[in-house]
């Protein structure tokens, strides 16, 4: 497909027969199904191939960085009427299905309101399982199992109660963030949001963000987590603090990626840090 800088022509002029005007443009339409047809049959033989090689290494068919990347691309090529938000949506249901070519894919959904629920769907497709389950623990132990390949779960909020802070007990580096939903959203909208997590870790995407758990000392205060944090080179974008019993524990959004064995974790003055994953930043549509 190539750009134009000129408007596209009236496909219709004005005293063309409105019978055979309406036959020619769904038969144009009829042509252009078949080829994009064609194309979404071959993108599938080639995901097919690389399943097969990957086999071999083991690694999971979900890669929500490449995904990322993928949209990421299209979106800043995309031009024309159909909205933006249309090409995301016709993508993800390529993904999941992509997804879900490669072996059983089921997602595990632990949900506090409805939209949380329609944003995973939304978000694998419509023809992924998805299992209900009634805690954050339960859907983190179907991803453990096996008996699911991702855990969707509500973005961590200040002041939950402990039993719905799942990041606490994040059995980090084998579980791990890897997305953030939704991906993609008009801008200015408010929705809910979720984080998923999945076994092992993301792949970057070149516009990511690390979570880090932080366990300090019962006295250690927010100035001092922030002061201490960018000490080390990593100030947060979010700092989310808890204090339970004798235990202050920090959730730390940091921009970038933020790994073990990264040199600024040596840096940080806490007790226990632990990075959780990454998620590719959401893109903002118009
Ligand atoms: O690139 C891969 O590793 C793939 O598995 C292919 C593919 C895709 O359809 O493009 C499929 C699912 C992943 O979540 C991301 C990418």
């Amino acid at each position: 497909m190539t750009a134009s800088a000129e408007p596209a022509p009236p496909p219709v002029p004005p005293d063309a027969d409105p019978g055979a005007a309406l036959a020619a443009l769904r038969g144009e339409i009829d042509q252009l199904d078949d080829q994009i047809h064609e194309l979404v049959m071959r993108r599938a033989e080639v995901v097919a191939a690389l399943a097969t090689s990957r086999v071999k290494g083991g690694a999971s068919p979900l890669r929500p960085g490449r995904e990322a990347m993928i949209l990421r691309r299209l979106l800043a090529r995309h031009r024309g009427t159909l909205p933006g938000g249309a090409v995301v949506r016709l993508w993800r249901e390529i993904f999941g299905a992509s997804s879900a070519m490669q072996g059983g894919f089921t997602v595990a959904l632990h949900a506090r309101e409805p939209g949380q629920a329609r944003l995973a769907r939304d978000h694998f497709g419509g023809a992924i399982p998805i299992r209900s389950l009634p805690s954050a623990a339960s859907a983190l132990a179907a991803v453990a199992a096996g008996e699911a390949q991702v855990a969707v779960l509500p973005l961590p909020e200040e002041g939950e109660p402990l039993d719905r802070a799942w990041w606490t007990g994040l059995d980090a580096p084998r579980l791990q963030v890897v997305a953030r939903l939704p991906f993609w959203s008009a801008r200015g909208e408010a929705g809910p949001e979720a984080l998923a997590v999945a076994l092992g870790a993301p792949d970057a995407s070149g516009a990511d963000r690390s979570y880090l758990r932080i366990e300090a000392a019962a006295e250690q205060g927010r100035t001092g987590l922030l002061a201490g944090l960018a000490g080390a080179g990593l100030a947060p974008r979010s700092l989310l603090l808890r204090r339970d019993g004798g235990t202050v524990r920090a959730l730390a959004e940091i921009e970038g990626v933020l790994a073990e064995g990264d040199p600024r974790l040596a840096a940080l003055p806490f007790a226990h840090v632990l990075p959780l994953g990454f998620y590719a930043v959401p893109e903002r549509g118009v």
